[in-house]
């Protein structure tokens, strides 16, 4: 009972509990006939139907019939009406058969009795996986199926249901619509013709259809104004106009070198190493996954390119997730100068229209690669043959709200069904996939690892220098920048190279404080400490988005809101204090870029600023994480920390496995060209294993401190850990509803021990869970409302959502009170 594998599983993945039998004494999960209604109607086809009501108490299909005029056009995942108790509602179709007692838990169901489905609203547009998938998530993570389901539409929001006057539903229509473009090409006729000489606009034309057809829009914007041009030519039979669907979303052009590379002419070691395991997985039909454990540097990207280049000979499909921070022009200009507009992307900067655009070129097939953020995993790609998800430790594959998946699980729950392999890429391992690798295997399914410890060609990792600043501080510096990393600065700008500056701001926010009462401001509605904003002098709220406008020290109207001193005084350094001090000390040949969140706000920032810093002939980026990870410019020569340390001091069990991995990564941008690379550190922790294991690229010095740590404290990977949050506005009744849900957690894993020998090893969560708490939360109070959580730890592979989901109903929804159940938490805030 402890571990329940995934093949253990039916094909739904769901538990034959929670209201899913039809066994005695629960409700059989059909719709039953009205006794009005005609009787003893049999249907060619009946459909298991997930009714579109986000509670988890309706989780659970339904089953209905299909008449005889639906059955051609319905299929797995068609959105149909249907009706529900009194009301009509719309639904999902998640299975068909002509046998009723075949679909899921309508066993014991009297086909007599079974109501029809009343309308199909919308066909299918849904990846072949979408149900199996959507019901193990919703099992896996305790969230209910239609949010599960909902990832697998189209965007554009969910589908709302509209009643017309004469009583008949149909979907609303979506916000955003496809548009045509008009596309010009040279007719089989038009081959041979010579414009007259003297034709100047018509060889233009001719010639820049030369390779094909071009839209309007763009021969208009290249050659300002062709219609008159384009009219005489067609009317002359030599050009044809054409009419078809336009794909916004492609013109993601950039001028970034890095982002047009060719292939390489040979492989290294390591990345052939990598490909063969990844051949002999798809050669098998295996759904194993690989880690490729690669330094930085070392050529993973040319690894998931050759490995779809195969994926796509065999006729398949691929999907490669990148984290949202790095889906940058540079990322995505290397798979479309491989595979062109076999690509569609997705992110977060996308328009509506875009991203509409992009997913129906993978629904049409027009589209074979995916690059994309999370939920690019959700998307119709058809005979899907490889799962690639780079940078696999990045955060960002955690989804925040509901559902809580982890991209990286539901993709290799995604690779076991299809039979395909899932490739994980990084040169920082997650502690848990290092931890499924090394057992070989996790929950049946084959983990394997591939080390790429060197960089391709003449280049090799960077030499890192750790710069104390105890040291500098007790020399008398009172500096920005220490020593090494000043001579560092002045040597890159003499011999005209980049320099890359880290300025970690997490838990490093610029912030005001009281000289005389030592108060920090806080928000009125949350229990954060307010940062300060130079460039608009305001205090913001991170957790609310609140803003308080306030003068620090010197300013006349500076006022402490606590004690009403004037000597609010400005703490913390900004990347905009930084940036101002660089310029002091940098000759003015050198170009300074700064990249935070102030400076890319606007829909192209981020790539002009990674252009104009790629352009340049001598340079400095000086920017927040979002510069540490994926950037490949060769002519970086050093990288400098300004700070190591504030990652370090989180209060969270893998603050150090981030600092690591943040470490890692930003050093790892310099060297990667003909010239060698130099990395220094500033810290006040010289001695820390974080920061020895970087200054040494041996990562084995922090991880074996690390998983010491989190083995004798009951962390992942050694068990499960499962946030249950509960939040609402009167701290009473909060309190009273979390004491009353985590007693019923307890008792329902109590009941649920048995005779079990393994559980009665009590207050071992690697044997049997645990519920800790609860207790208010760090974050006591946010948008005036109050938390308190519990957690749940686990053993490895053991589901919690039966305990959960089973107390939840057993106490019941209580008005102006919320819970969130995020398992495999990584947020404990
Ligand atoms: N076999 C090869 N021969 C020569 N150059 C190569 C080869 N493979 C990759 N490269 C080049 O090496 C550089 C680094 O490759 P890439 O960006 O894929 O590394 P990575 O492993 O993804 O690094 P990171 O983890 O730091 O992002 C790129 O400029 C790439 O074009
Ligand atoms: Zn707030």
């Amino acid at each position: 009972m402890v571990h329940r594998d995934v093949e253990q599983m039916s094909l739904f993945g769901a538990p034959a509990t929670a209201g899913v039998s039809s066994s005695a004494g629960k409700t059989p999960l059909t719709e039953i006939q009205a006794p009005t209604g005609p009787a003893g109607t049999s249907y060619p086809l009946y459909a298991s139907v997930v009714i579109d009501i986000p509670s988890r108490a309706l989780s659970d299909p339904f089953a209905y019939g299909v008449e005889a005029a639906y059955a051609d056009d319905i299929d797995e995942g068609s959105v149909v009406l249907v009706s529900f108790g009194r009301r009509m509602v719309m639904g999902y179709v998640v299975a068909l058969s002509p046998i009723l007692s075949e679909l899921p838990a309508a066993a014991d169901l009297d086909p007599s009795k079974v109501k029809p489905i009343r309308d199909l609203l919308a066909p299918s547009s849904c990846s072949e996986l979408f149900a199996s998938v959507s019901f193990w998530m919703s099992r896996e993570y305790v969230a209910a199926l239609s949010e599960c389901l909902r990832l697998f539409l189209p965007p554009g929001g969910t589908p709302r249901l509209d009643k017309a006057d004469d009583g008949t539903y149909r979907l609303k229509e979506p916000a955003v619509h496809a548009v045509s473009e008009r596309v010009v090409s040279i007719t089989p006729e038009g081959a041979d013709y010579a414009p007259p000489a003297n034709a100047h606009r018509q060889r233009q034309l001719i010639e820049a259809l030369s390779c094909g057809p071009v839209s309007t829009r763009e021969l208009n914007l290249l050659y300002t104004d062709m219609s008159s041009t384009i009219r005489t030519l067609s009317k002359k039979g030599v050009v044809r106009v054409d009419e078809r669907r336009a794909w916004r979303g492609l013109g993601d052009e950039t001028t970034l070198s890095s982002a047009r590379v060719a292939a390489p002419k040979t492989l290294t070691d390591g990345q052939q190493r990598a490909l063969q395991e990844i051949y002999s997985c798809l050669q098998a039909g295996r759904g194993d996954v690989i880690l490729i454990d690669g330094v930085t540097g070392s050529g993973k990207t040319e690894v998931y390119l050759s490995a779809i280049e195969r994926v796509l000979k065999q006729g398949k499909t691929a999907c490669v997730l990148v984290p949202e921070i790095s889906l940058t022009a540079q990322t995505v200009g290397r798979f479309r100068s491989r595979f062109g507009g076999l690509v569609a992307v997705f992110h977060s900067r996308l328009s509506a229209g875009e991203r509409l655009d992009q997913w129906d070129m993978v629904k049409s097939g027009a589209a074979r690669v995916v690059v994309g953020a999370r939920s690019a995993l959700f998307c119709p790609l058809r005979d899907l043959g490889l799962i690639v998800i780079d940078e696999e430790h990045e955060q960002s594959y955690k989804q925040g709200s509901s559902p809580r998946y982890h991209a990286r699980d539901v993709a290799a729950f995604m690779a076991k069904l299809g039979g395909f392999p899932l490739v994980l890429g990084s040169a920082t391992p997650s502690a848990e996939a290092l931890a499924r690798v090394a057992a070989g295997e996790h929950l049946g399914q084959r983990w394997t690892r591939v080390e790429m410890p060197e960089r391709p060609g003449s280049s090799v990792l960077p030499r890192v220098v750790i710069s104390d600043l105890r040291r500098e501080f007790a020399a008398g510096s009172r500096s920005i920048f220490s020593k090494p990393l000043y001579d560092g600065l002045i040597r890159v700008a003499e011999r005209r190279e980049k320099a890359v500056l880290l300025h970690n701001r997490r838990g490093f926010a610029p912030f005001l404080l009281c000289r005389e009462c030592g108060c920090v401001p806080t928000c009125k509605h949350c229990s954060t400490s307010l940062t300060y904003h130079e460039r608009t002098h305001a205090l913001e709220c991170h957790t609310c988005g609140a803003v308080y406008h306030i003068n620090p020290y010197p300013a006349p109207g500076s006022a402490c809101p606590q004690c009403g001193s004037r000597y609010l005084a400005k703490m913390g350094l900004g990347t905009q204090q930084v940036e101002d001090a660089l310029r002091q000390i940098m000759p003015a040949h050198v170009d300074i870029i700064r990249m935070d969140a102030d400076s890319t706000k606007g829909k192209d920032a981020h790539k002009e600023l990674l252009e104009a810093f790629d352009a340049s002939e001598c340079a400095v980026l000086v920017g927040t994480q979002m510069i540490a990870k994926g950037l490949d410019f060769p002519e970086v020569t050093l990288v400098g920390v300004i700070n190591a340390d504030y990652a370090l001091k989180m209060p969270d069990f893998r603050a150090q496995e981030r600092a690591y991995d943040l470490l890692e990564q930003v050093a790892g941008r310099a060297g990667r060209g003909a010239s060698a690379g130099e990395v220094v550190i500033q810290t006040y922790l010289p001695h820390d294993p974080v920061i020895r294991a970087v200054a040494t690229h041996d990562r084995s010095i922090f991880t074996a401190h690390d998983l010491a740590q989190r083995q004798e404290a009951f962390y992942p990977p050694y068990v499960r850990l499962t946030n249950v949050l509960v939040w609402g506005t009167n701290q009473a009744a909060t309190k009273r509803y979390i004491d009353k849900l985590a007693a019923a957690v307890r008792q329902c894993f109590d009941s649920l021990r048995g005779t079990d020998q393994a559980w009665s090893l009590a207050g071992d969560p690697t044997a049997a869970p645990i519920v800790l708490g609860p207790t208010p939360c760090v974050l006591e109070r946010a948008k005036d409302r109050y938390r308190f959580h519990f957690v749940v730890k686990s053993p490895v592979g053991y589901h919690v959502s039966e305990a959960i989901d089973g107390a939840l109903s057993q106490i019941g929804p209580q008005p102006g009170i919320n819970v969130s159940v995020d398992v495999d938490a990584y947020d404990l805030m």
